[in-house]
């Protein structure tokens, strides 16, 4: 079953245009990556999905429900999770607090948000620092908080924005666990990842979009050896 169906979607700023004639089908408990060139238009394509950005035309089908237009406090109460490129935690607060903040989505209760709190960072990793402030975080444990904020919100589906970034070798093969772990618990994972070894390990499926455009759709193994693929990486101008 499809949890995220995407037809024909569409949109510009002014005379550029970032998302053209996009289709997905995210299927319930698929790891689906999202692979493109600097500027391509991916985070463009989350914000869209998440309600911060308004599609010039096309469908956003969640849940069998057309999203196009909700905004995104709904849509996270509708079961979409996201991270954020640029993390940006209340420094002065504690991590438990930041990820408690998440799970004030669906509760009133603080004491079932402190709960949800507790589970979340467990599941990443973070239980030993919950009590330190999200400032005096590493780098890699303020993805993990960025990460523990979406999943403290319960979502069905989450969008991970480039959470490897900037992470060691051994610190990536960490948050594939993570990521799996995630899947395991029974959500739905749609990424957006620049670090290919992690993308081949873990998706199901994935689409290259390059200027706004998809140009490739498949396996992790399909899509590294189509040629569009390979030119746009390399930064032939296949537009020509
Ligand atoms: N609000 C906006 N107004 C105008 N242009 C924008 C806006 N947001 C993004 N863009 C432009 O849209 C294009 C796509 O940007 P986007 O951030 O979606 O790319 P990306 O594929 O996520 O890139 P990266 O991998 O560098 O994060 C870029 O040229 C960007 O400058």
């Amino acid at each position: 079953m499809a949890v995220l169906e995407i037809q024909n979607l569409n949109k510009s700023f002014g005379g550029l245009t970032v998302t053209k004639n996009l289709s997905i089908s995210v299927q319930e408990g698929q790891i689906f990556g999202v692979i493109g060139p600097n500027g391509a238009g991916k985070s463009t394509l989350f914000n869209q999905i998440s309600g911060y950005i308004r599609p010039d035309s096309g469908s956003i089908v969640f849940n069998d429900k057309n999203i196009v237009g909700k905004p995104p406090y709904e849509l996270c109460r509708e079961g979409i999770g996201r991270t954020f490129q640029i993390v940006k935690p209340f420094g002065s607060k504690t991590v438990l607090y930041n990820v408690a903040v998440g799970a004030f989505a669906r509760t009133n209760s603080r004491s079932e948000a402190l709960q949800k709190a507790e589970e979340v960072v467990k599941l990443v990793g973070l239980e030993s620092r919950k009590d330190l402030l999200a400032k005096n975080l590493t780098i890699v444990d303020r993805k993990r908080l960025e990460v523990a904020k979406a999943l403290a919100t319960q979502p069905k589906l989450i969008l991970l924005d480039e959470v490897l970034a900037g992470l060691t070798p051994s610190e990536v093969d960490e948050a594939v666990e993570l990521i799996r772990r995630i899947q395991q618990s029974g959500v739905t994972v749609l990424m957006i990842e620049h670090v290919m070894r992690a993308v081949m390990a873990l998706c199901e499926r994935v689409l290259v979009i390059s200027y706004g455009e998809p140009i490739a759709e498949g396996t992790p193994q399909e899509v590294t050896q189509n040629p569009q693929v390979i030119s746009a990486y390399l930064g032939d101008d296949h537009h020509a």
